[in-house]
This record gives C-alpha cells, sequence and structure tokens, in this order.
C-alpha cells in the first residue's frame, strides 16, 4: 500500500460507522454514472482509458521542446495550470530543474508587471509556448497568449514559431481551436467529459510535465494503481471513501475548514491544486468545506496561533512523507552556543517529524481533529496515486453533500461583472 489513512486523531471514528451506507451509495452513483454532473466523468477511466496516439504524440513533442528550447511558456488557469505546476514543484530539485526544460508559467493573473518582466526574461532564452485553455475563451491566457505570440513570431519568424507553439484545448469548440486550425499549430485534446480541475493527467498536464523531464508513464502507473484501489467496493479497502466520509462526519460537526497541511515545502502547489478541486467541486448551493492550505512547520509561526485558539471551525489533513528524498544529520558542536546539542545526531527530518507528531497532539487537543494520509516518498508514481485518491474523494464528498461536483456556475459571476466593465460586445 503506498498511500495510507490514519483516522485515529479525527475523534469520528465510531460515526464514520453510521453514514457507510451513505458513501456507499455516492459511489455508486459515481461509478454507476448515474450523479449529476455524469457527463464529466472521464477523468475515472483516464489512467487506462487514454489516447494512445496522443500519448505518444506528448511524449515526441515534449523531446522536440527539449532540443530546441530552455524554457516552455505554460500559458493556462486553474485547472489548466495548477495540475502542472503541482506536479513539477513536487518533483523538480528545489535548486535547478529535472533533466527538461524549465518551465514558467503565464497566463494565471493579471499582472501587468509579470507580463513585463517575462517579455524581457524571455529575450535571450529559447523558448517555446504551450498555450492551455479546455473553453478557448478565458480571459487571462487569451491575453497573456496574445502577447507571447507576438513576441515569439517577432523573435523566430512566423514560420519557426509556429512549431515552437502546442495547444491543447478542446477538440472542436473555443477560439484557440478556431486559431490552432488556421495556422496549423500542434494540438491536443482536453476531452469533452474531463473538466479543467481534472484534467492533470491528460495532454493539460502530461505535455509540459514530460517537456520538464517529470515521467509520465511513472505518474500514470500509480493512477492506474489509484483507479484499482479507490474504485473499489468495499469501504475497508477503499481509503478514499473513507476519506470522503470522515470529511463529511466532520463536516456535520460544524467543521466547515478544511486545511491541508504539508511539512514538506515541494507539496506547496498540490495543495493549490487540491484547493481548486474541492473548492470548484463542493462550494455551491450554499455548502462545502471550505479547502485551505499550510505548510509547516514554517505557518506554525504565522497561523498556528489561529489554528490552535481560534474559531473551532477546523479540521487539519497531514499529507505525511515517510521518506526525505535526501537527509542529513546535526553534528555535535563543542561550544554549544547555540543550544542544539540535546539534538545532536538526529537527522532534520527526524525534528522535522516530531514537529509533526507535537503539532498534532497540540492541535487535537485544541480541538482540532486531525486527518493523516502518508506516502512513502515523493515520486512520480505516488503522485499519480495520490492524485486520483483526491479525485474519487472529491466526487463522493460532493455527492454526500447532495451538490453537483463537476460543475462550477459561480465562477461566471466575477467574469459577467468584469465584461461588463470592459465593455465586452453582449455584456
Ligand atoms: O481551461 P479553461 O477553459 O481556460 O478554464 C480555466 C479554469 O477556469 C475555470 O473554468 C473557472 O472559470 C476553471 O474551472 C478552469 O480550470
Amino acid at each position: 500500500m503506498t498511500v495510507k489513512l490514519d483516522l485515529t486523531n479525527s475523534g469520528i471514528e465510531k460515526k464514520i460507522e453510521s453514514i457507510k451506507e451513505k458513501s456507499f451509495g455516492a459511489l455508486d452513483k459515481l461509478l454507476s454514472k448515474t450523479g449529476e454532473g455524469n457527463d464529466f466523468l472521464g477523468w475515472i477511466d483516464l489512467p487506462e482509458n487514454y489516447n494512445k496516439e496522443e500519448y505518444d504524440r506528448i511524449k515526441k513533442s515534449a523531446e522536440k521542446i527539449k532540443k530546441d528550447s530552455e524554457v516552455l511558456v505554460v500559458i493556462g488557469i486553474g485547472g489548466s495550470y495548477l495540475g502542472t505546476k503541482a506536479v513539477e514543484n513536487a518533483i523538480k530539485p528545489y535548486f535547478g530543474k529535472l533533466d527538461g526544460v524549465e518551465l514558467i508559467y503565464a497566463g494565471h493573473h493579471l499582472s501587468s508587471t509579470y507580463m513585463v518582466e517575462l517579455l524581457d526574461y524571455l529575450k535571450d532564452k529559447d523558448y517555446s509556448l504551450n498555450v492551455i485553455s479546455k473553453s478557448g475563451t478565458t480571459t487571462e491566457p487569451a491575453v497573456a497568449f496574445r502577447f507571447l505570440k507576438e513576441a515569439i513570431e517577432k523573435k523566430y519568424g512566423k514560420e519557426e514559431s509556429v512549431k515552437r507553439i502546442y495547444v491543447t484545448t478542446d477538440k472542436e469548440k473555443g477560439a484557440l481551436k478556431g486559431l490552432a486550425n488556421e495556422v496549423g499549430y500542434e494540438s491536443f485534446v482536453v476531452p469533452d467529459d474531463v473538466g479543467g480541475r481534472f484534467s492533470v493527467l491528460t495532454a493539460v498536464g502530461l505535455l509540459p510535465l514530460a517537456a520538464a523531464g517529470v515521467n509520465i508513464d511513472e505518474l500514470m502507473e500509480g493512477a492506474r494503481l489509484g483507479r484499482k484501489k479507490y474504485t473499489t467496493k468495499n469501504f475497508e479497502d477503499n481509503i478514499a471513501l473513507q476519506y470522503a466520509t470522515a470529511r463529511e462526519v466532520l463536516y456535520d460537526e460544524n467543521k466547515a475548514i478544511e486545511i491541508l497541511v504539508s511539512y514538506e515545502e515541494k507539496m506547496r502547489y498540490l495543495a493549490e491544486w487540491w484547493k481548486q478541486l474541492f473548492g470548484e467541486s463542493e462550494g455551491k448551493d450554499g455548502k462545502g468545506i471550505f479547502p485551505a492550505s499550510t505548510i509547516f512547520t514554517t505557518d506554525l509561526h504565522s497561523m498556528g496561533q489561529m489554528i490552535q485558539d481560534g474559531v473551532r471551525n477546523i479540521f487539519e489533513t497531514v499529507i505525511s512523507i515517510e521518506n526525505p528524498e535526501k537527509n542529513l544529520n546535526i553534528n555535535e558542536e563543542e561550544a554549544n552556543l547555540d543550544g542544539l546539542n540535546y539534538i545532536a545526531g538526529k537527522s532534520v527530518d527526524y525534528v522535522n517529524k516530531k514537529a509533526m507528531e507535537g503539532t498534532v497532539v497540540a492541535h487535537v487537543k485544541g480541538g482540532v481533529p486531525n486527518i493523516k494520509i502518508e506516502i512513502d516518498k515523493l515520486d512520480e508514481k505516488n503522485l499519480g496515486e495520490l492524485l486520483y485518491f483526491f479525485e474519487i474523494t472529491v466526487a463522493v464528498s460532493g455527492y454526500l453533500l447532495e451538490v453537483n461536483p463537476f460543475n462550477q456556475p459561480g465562477v461566471e459571476e466575477y467574469k459577467t461583472q468584469m465584461f461588463k466593465l470592459l465593455g465586452k460586445p453582449g455584456y
């Protein structure tokens, strides 16, 4: 077992029994495709049932990008970039990069300063673009692409730039698809039945990740393993079902905020991906657990007070990585002026783990139930499984909450108001 779940500090193990049946019903609804949003369930079978021809093309394009570019600019927002950034950051070294290109993100906000500085940074780099938008009409990436397309055409000329632009979008709809068809960019598809926040294992995530040097075969292998485990209709064996059930019980007990905690800085963007997945899936009809995240011990020194002592509407889900990639021991110092000799001979990870154990005790004592998810190490295979684990959990959680986990009507409101202010035709 690679991903493990520990509910011993959740305080609700007995209550879980009482809604086990309801959770089964939710999983059944999902797998029999009879629930709301059942036209967006393509992600369930994706680890097995993906387009093999496209997968090969992704690998070939990634090799070409590696050969002719130092940088790949990933243009997208929300589900069109967060999964990539989550996996990339979890896998790549802190300083430097993998055996691939540097990924730089654009179109995930509207900072004019960022765009000016990015265009400047790219001037002396060899680069390619991957513009990603399922709808093909999202404003932020569209604006970014307009600037970056102009810049790349200026640098390489029209003909060469066409070979450096990769488009990932709907198979037939949207402005981006129209443009790709007209100009002849290499194109990849976001399947109709896979929503943006569930799309990391399609070309959306796979192309930039492969170009960055992430092992996408292993990522898919992990997801395949996840599919076997988390679609199992046996409560005792299915920890995604257990996690969804625990969340439902805690929500019933007015724990309306879930903080995803990690003690590894590399997990920061996995938490960002998780926040979109859970926030967009559950937050509707006046319901939903608010997804938040922290990196400990860093945020214990900023958010720790609030978590320990503030409004008691929080629970924590800790992702623990059993074996760090790298570790080092603290040496004994004769003078001991810093007073650290009491931990001499111990490793930094040992101290980190003790911080984790101590924090769990303190927070549970302070009225913050704790769920622990454990992986043995941070690699592509475990990440693939973890991504799939969260996807199944959120779908079951959504059905338990009696919302449609696969739409996001609320996101439209800000767009409507912004378009009105900008004078977009039709608004
Ligand atoms: O891939 P697209 O269509 O540009 O959408 C980007 C993101 O924007 C949203 O649609 C919300 O507007 C997210 O659900 C999605 O991940």
